[in-house]
C-alpha cells in the first residue's frame, strides 16, 4: 500500500479505539517506558504534545518533571524544519493550522543538548523499528544527525511485524520501539 493510503487507514484506525483500549495501552507504555533505562538516563527528553489519536503524553510530561527532567518540545518552522523549546509550566502555547499546540517563544535547545526522543508516529515494524508519521518529514529531517536515542511508544494498533508501507532511504529508523502489551508486567 501507498503511504498515504496506509497514513489514512491508521488514521481511521487509531479513531476507533475505545476510551478504555486507550487508556488500558497508555498504562502499560507508561510502565514499560519508566522502567526503562534510556528514560531513567535521560537528563533532556524531547516529547510531543500528543492529539486525540496519539500515544498519549501528558503522564509522560509530568513524570519527567517530577524527576527532574528538563522536558522539550517541537515547534515546526518554514520548509519542514523542526526545532525544540524547553517545555514548562508557564510555556506559552498556540495551537498550528494542523491542530497540534506547540511554543509561542523561547530559545532552541541545542540537539546535541537531548539524550532521548519520544518519537510520535502512526504504524511502526516490529523487525526494523520502521515508522510512519503525519507526512510532513519533520522528524525524518530532524533524525538524519541525531546521535541520541530515539524511541517510541506504540499501541498495538501501531505495531506491525513487517512495514506494510514503503519504506524510504531518508526513513530513520528507532532503536526500540516499546509496544502495549509487550511488557512483563502488562495486563492486557
Ligand atoms: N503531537 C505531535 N506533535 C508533532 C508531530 C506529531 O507527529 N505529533 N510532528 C511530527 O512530525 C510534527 C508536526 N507534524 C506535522 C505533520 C504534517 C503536517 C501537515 O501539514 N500535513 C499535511 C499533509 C502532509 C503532506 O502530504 O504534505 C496535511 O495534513 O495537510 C503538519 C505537521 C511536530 N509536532
Ligand atoms: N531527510 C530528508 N530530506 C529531505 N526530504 C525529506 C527528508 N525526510 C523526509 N523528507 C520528505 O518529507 C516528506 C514526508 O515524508 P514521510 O511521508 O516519510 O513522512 P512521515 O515520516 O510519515 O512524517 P513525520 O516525520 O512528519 O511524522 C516526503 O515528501 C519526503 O520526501
Amino acid at each position: 500500500m501507498e503511504k498515504r493510503a496506509f497514513r489514512k487507514q491508521q488514521l481511521q484506525r487509531l479513531s476507533q479505539l475505545s476510551d478504555s483500549a486507550r487508556q488500558q495501552q497508555n498504562l502499560a507504555l507508561q510502565r514499560q517506558l519508566f522502567a526503562h533505562s534510556a528514560w531513567q538516563a535521560a537528563q533532556v527528553v524531547a516529547i510531543t504534545l500528543s492529539g486525540d489519536i496519539e500515544v498519549a503524553t501528558q503522564p509522560l510530561i509530568e513524570r519527567a518533571w517530577a524527576e527532574g527532567k528538563t522536558v522539550v518540545i517541537p515547534k515546526t518552522l518554514p520548509h519542514r524544519q523542526m526545532a525544540f523549546y524547553p517545555y514548562t509550566s508557564t510555556t506559552k502555547l498556540a495551537r498550528t493550522s494542523f491542530g497540534l499546540l506547540e511554543p509561542v517563544d523561547g530559545q532552541p535547545i541545542a540537539k546535541s543538548a537531548i539524550d532521548l526522543i519520544l518519537v510520535p508516529g502512526l504504524g511502526y515494524s516490529r523487525d526494523r523499528h520502521a515508522r510512519i508519521g503525519f507526512g510532513g518529514g519533520y522528524y525524518d529531517r530532524y533524525l538524519a544527525d541525531y546521535a541520541g536515542t530515539k524511541l517510541t511508544l506504540a499501541y498495538n494498533e501501531m505495531a506491525f511485524e513487517h512495514a506494510e508501507w514503503p519504506v524510504d532511504d531518508y526513513d530513520i529508523l528507532l532503536d526500540e520501539l516499546l509496544v502495549a502489551g509487550d511488557g512483563q508486567n502488562d495486563k492486557n
